[in-house]
């Protein structure tokens, strides 16, 4: 790998996240895969760059994907055990990989959940026939190019969420979902830096997530970035990891996996390695937010539970007639 690559390599991981994310949108790049119609809209400034790393990207992740067959995707809280290098009874399925990299669709489908931005209900019944294995086909959410910040309208930043036992206090920002938000749902993508295996073993940081159990990206410099780098843990998880390709670029997907209420905390599983010789206590954190007395929701909460609070009974003696 050449000195520019590595540095590509080593650019910013998010940028996809954040150049689909840009307002200014003045290109419109389309067909990064031979066979299928993707478009990709990026600004003027990010074009070159964007295409580069798009090769770049393409390459480098198909050979990892080839090796990476059943591999879990994980949050890395600092110091993960290292992880087996490419070892022999892989080394085949390395080459062949190599030997697929101008063919997009020979990808282990069984692993690969693509993301085809923009694609309509009719193309992506067509790709599901052309493409066996694709278990999940994220299009493009309208609000991903179009946001001024890359999260969900749908969802918000909450500056503390609760842990369930009061008493245990906080455990720091979470997501929370501003309205329903249905079964499947997109939620952003994972970005950040994308570490090498020394800078990851360097860093001390709760917020670097591992995927492809090779390729690490940390979140710590975001400030808001689709937010899905704040969701915290819980075992009853109400979100999850998907690793994903989007125009040819590997991402990693947050998706509800089960329907989220309004005002319900967005939880996602860290797995067991995260919470392994944490200084942090992991507690079970509140389901949804608990409403100010003075909320207006709280009221109507109530009167919802209690019928009975609707229509209050007067006191008093009924007027004989
Ligand atoms: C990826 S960050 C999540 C966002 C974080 N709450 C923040 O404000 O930046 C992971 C950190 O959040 C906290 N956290 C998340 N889920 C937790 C849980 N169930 N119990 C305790 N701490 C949790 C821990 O401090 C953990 O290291």
């Amino acid at each position: 790998m050449c000195h520019h690559e590595k540095k590509l390599a080593q650019a910013q991981y998010g940028l996809i996240a954040e150049v689909l994310a840009y307002n200014n949108l003045e290109y419109v790049v389309s067909s990064l895969h031979k066979s299928i119609p993707i478009h990709v809209y990026v600004s003027n400034r990010r074009l070159a760059v964007f295409q580069k790393l798009s090769r770049y990207f393409h390459k480098m992740f198909l050979r990892k994907l080839a090796f990476s067959h059943n591999e879990r995707t994980s949050m890395a809280r600092s110091k993960a055990p290292a992880h087996p290098p490419i070892d022999s009874d892989n080394s085949s399925a390395s080459a062949d990989a190599s030997e697929q990299l101008d063919d997009p669709m020979t990808l282990p489908q069984d692993v690969v959940h693509r993301i085809y931005p923009g694609a309509t209900d009719e193309e992506i019944s067509d790709l599901r026939k052309k493409c066996h294995g694709i278990t999940r086909v994220y299009v493009m959410p309208d609000w991903l190019p179009a946001a001024e910040s890359c999260c969900a309208p749908f969802l918000e930043v909450v500056k503390e969420q609760t842990a369930r036992d009061a008493e245990t206090g906080h455990v720091g920002r979470g997501m929370m979902a501003v309205q329903e938000v249905k079964e499947g749902t997109f939620l952003g993508v994972y970005c950040g830096q994308l570490l090498s295996e020394e800078e990851y073993l360097a860093s001390n940081t709760s917020m670097v997530i591992s995927f492809w159990n090779k390729v690490r990206v940390d979140s710590t410099e975001l400030s808001y970035a689709s937010g899905v780098h704040l969701i915290n843990h819980s075992d009853d998880y109400n979100c999850v990891c998907s690793e994903g390709v989007l125009c040819g670029l590997p991402v990693l997907g947050v998706y509800a996996n089960k329907r989220i209420e309004k005002d319900e905390f967005l939880r996602i599983d860290y797995q067991e390695d995260y919470w392994k010789d944490s200084e942090v206590k992991k507690v079970e954190v509140a389901h949804f937010r608990a409403l100010e007395m003075t909320d207006k929701r709280y009221i109507s909460n109530l009167k919802r539970m209690y019928p009975s609070l609707r229509q209050p009974q007067r006191a008093g003696i009924k007027k004989k007639k």
